[in-house]
Order: C-alpha cells, then sequence, then structure tokens
C-alpha cells in the first residue's frame, strides 16, 4: 500500500515512556523538553546520534520443539524438497516424534534461549504457534509451555493453537479433524474459560497432502467459534484457493501464499485478510518468491514473519526485512512497515504494538546509527547496530553491557 512508502521520521525526536509502561509522548525533542521541564525520570537515555525505532513484530514462528533438523538440510541441499522430506516420515513428523518425548522443562528452556535470541535482533511481540504434538496432551503441553514464557519474559506473545500442523501418522484427515473438533478443541475452550491459558489464534496447514480446503474450513471455523482469530497457512507449495477461503471466513492473517491466485490476492485485500510472508522459507526451501508487490497494488496488509522452526532456523527480523527486500522486491521503508505496524495487524495487536504512538505500548529498539535502514542494509549487522531494546520502558537488553540477555 502507498502509505508504507512514507514512514514519518522526526529528527531530533524524543519519547516520554509512562511507569504504566505506555508511550506518554513522542515528538520533537524541544517540545518535550518544554512540556517536562519538571518532571523527573527514573531513567534518561540520551539517544543522540542514535535512532529510535518500534520494536519488531514477528507475525508466524514455530518455537517450541525438541530435536533439530540439521541432516535434512543437507538432504534438501541435495536436492529433496520439502514435501519429499516429510512423506518419507521426516519433516514435521520427526519434530512431533521429540517434541512428544520432550520434558516440559527441556521445552521451556529451549523456548526461552530462542525467544531471547530473537528479543536480542529486536523482536518486541512474537507469534509462537503449537502444532508437533497432533495430539491433546502434547499440543496443551506446547500451550503451556508458551504460557510459562508468557509469565516470565518480558518479550509479548501471542499465541496459536495449531494441532492441524500434520495429519499424525495412523491417521486419515477426517480422523484427524474429527480429532481435533471433538477432542482438542473442546479441551482447549475449557482451558480457556477457566483462565488457565489464554490463546489467541488458530491456525491450520491448508496444503495438498495435509488439511484439504473443506477439513480447514471446519476446524479454522470451530476456533472462531471459540473466540480465537483465525491465522493460518495457506497456498504454500500448491495453490488450494487457501486465500478464498480465509478471506470468506474473515481470518485475520493467512501465511505464505507463494502459490496464491489473482483471484485469492482480491479476495483477500477485500477482507483486509493480513498476508504474512516468509521470505526465510521461501529462501531454503528455493520456492517461488511470494508476490509481494502484486500485494501490495492490490492494497493488501502485508507483515513479515521469520517462520522460525526446525526447518527454517531463523529468529532475526533484521535478515527477514533484508530477504523481504532483495528477493521479494519489497522497499525498505514496506518492510520495516511489514515487519512493526502491519505484522501487529495481523497478530489484532496493532492498537496497542507496532508503532510510536502515544498510549501504545513504550517497546522500541535504539540503534547505534543515525539511519534507521543499516538495521536492514548491513545483513547480519543487527548484531552491532541494535544498542538497546525497550519492551513497555524497560530496558530488557544493552547491547553494550550484554545485560540480562
Ligand atoms: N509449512 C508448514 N509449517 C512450517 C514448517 C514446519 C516444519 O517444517 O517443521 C512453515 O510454516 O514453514
Ligand atoms: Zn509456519
Amino acid at each position: 500500500m502507498d502509505g508504507m512508502q512514507y514512514l514519518k521520521i522526526i529528527e531530533n525526536g524524543s519519547v516520554v515512556i509512562g511507569r504504566d509502561g505506555r508511550i506518554e509522548a513522542v515528538g520533537a525533542a524541544d517540545s518535550i523538553k518544554a512540556v517536562y521541564s519538571e518532571a523527573s525520570f527514573d531513567k534518561v537515555i540520551d539517544a543522540s546520534g542514535m535512532c529510535v525505532l518500534p520494536g519488531l513484530v514477528d507475525a508466524h514462528t514455530h518455537p517450541v520443539w525438541a530435536g533439530d533438523r540439521v541432516h535434512e538440510f543437507a538432504m534438501k541441499l541435495a536436492g529433496a524438497s520439502y514435501m519429499d522430506v516429510h512423506r518419507a516420515g521426516g519433516g514435521i513428523h520427526f519434530t512431533v516424534g521429540h517434541t512428544r518425548a520432550a520434558e516440559v522443562s527441556d521445552l521451556v528452556s529451549s523456548l526461552s534461549s530462542r525467544l531471547k535470541r530473537m528479543l536480542r535482533t529486536g523482536t518486541t511481540l512474537v507469534e509462537c504457534k503449537s502444532g508437533y504434538g497432533l495430539e491433546l496432551h502434547t499440543e496443551m503441553k506446547m500451550l503451556e509451555v508458551i504460557e510459562e514464557a508468557r509469565r516470565t519474559l518480558p518479550i509479548n506473545i501471542s499465541s496459536t493453537y495449531c494441532g492441524a500442523h500434520a495429519v499424525p501418522k495412523g491417521k486419515t484427515v477426517a480422523e484427524a479433524t474429527e480429532d481435533i473438533l471433538q477432542v482438542q478443541l473442546p479441551k482447549l475452550k475449557e482451558y480457556m474459560e477457566s483462565g488457565a491459558m489464554k490463546v489467541n489464534n488458530i491456525d491450520v496447514f491448508c496444503e495438498k497432502g495435509v488439511y484439504d480446503l473443506t477439513s480447514t474450513k471446519s476446524i479454522l471455523q470451530a476456533g472462531k467459534e471459540m473466540g480465537l482469530n483465525i491465522n493460518f497457512h495457506g497456498d504454500e507449495l500448491h495453490p488450494m484457493n487457501s486465500a478464498q477461503l480465509g478471506a470468506e471466513l474473515g481470518a485475520l492473517a493467512i501465511s505464505h501464499l507463494e502459490e496464491v491466485t489473482d483471484e485469492g490476492i482480491a479476495a483477500m485485500a477485500k477482507a483486509s485478510t493480513a498476508a504474512v510472508l516468509l521470505p526465510t522459507t521461501a529462501y531454503i526451501l528455493r520456492l517461488p518468491q511470494p508476490r509481494a508487490r502484486d500485494m501490495l497494488k492490490a492494497g493488501i496488509i502485508v507483515a513479515l514473519g521469520s517462520d522460525f522452526n526446525p526447518n527454517a532456523y531463523c529468529c532475526s527480523m533484521p535478515i527477514v526485512m533484508h530477504l523481504a527486500c532483495v528477493n521479494l522486491r519489497m522497499s525498505m521503508s514496506e518492510a520495516l512497515a511489514a515487519a512493526t505496524i502491519n505484522a501487529a495487524y495481523a497478530l489484532g495487536c496493532s492498537r496497542t504494538h507496532g508503532s510510536l504512538e502515544v498510549h501504545k505500548d513504550g517497546d522500541l529498539l535504539i540503534l547505534n546509527t543515525t539511519r534507521w535502514e543499516h538495521l536492514i542494509y548491513q545483513l547480519g549487522g543487527h548484531q552491532e547496530l541494535i544498542r538497546y531494546v525497550i519492551i513497555k520502558g524497560n530496558i530488557i537488553y544493552d547491547n553494550d553491557r550484554t545485560m540480562c540477555l
């Protein structure tokens, strides 16, 4: 969209964050200084010669799992496709085996180090999916692990039930769908109603050989009736008409979309369904690149995600933005909007996150550079460029002192 080309940049600006963690003022330093001349602050950061950005929002990750898949990376480099590996019992199935067997404490500890890594790369709000259990016990275990991270880490989390990430071994699509509708979702509803769990979104991998359009529809509809936002994987490896289905169901977002059709793009634009594009996956799997330019032209709200998972091992939204610019042909302004305000929209959080505006959460980055574009331009340079990561007004990471994380 045109607006994504025009970021509002304030030269010599200041931001004031209140004790409630919300932004109280943002604007020219001179006028803020005048208004707050009598005020006392708990902490003042002199960001002269630096640059302040909204915290980054990662709209799609699978960060709870055990067992890496480095061996499959080698197979894929040698020519195996994602679905070749999946059909041979690897891929998601490999991770499901290890995650089912894993102790909660191990999953909490690996999730926590992954989320800290994301924080250090500037992510302050992240979507986290379940989906490596594919049965009641492990799906709930994964969601509880995400809840634990929410309780103990400062990073903001939007959580997603993704019990339909693959059809479990030994079950047909119909049997797996029935299990989700009759067993898993009712239990999840019970946990949500009792306050034991706060889940935000429902996801299905709508793909040939995984969940077809009919089963996807029934699962997403059931989730929506429970108050979950529809946010699912669609049109990744084959054109499935997932985009049209999502638009019809009022989906908040659809991810991947490498194979979306023109009709799908038009339907998503009309329904204000965000497209969460995942440049790391298209890059690693050598897929056709998602049609970001066509989507932007049609008026779709384009967001970005890292898709962190054992297939696409990348935690860094600055790298994702770089790939979005080079491979998806987005401008740097578009990529930043897609990794902040639009990603917040895809998670239903754009009223509180995604930009530096009064009343929003005081989540921001301070960069060791006067030009924000360096964060995208310097591939991998975020390690030195990000000086502070701040969430709700608290310094969570100080790169000079490597404090906290
Ligand atoms: N495509 C489906 N799900 C993930 C991959 C998960 C996995 O391979 O473990 C994705 O978004 O890329
Ligand atoms: Zn995914």
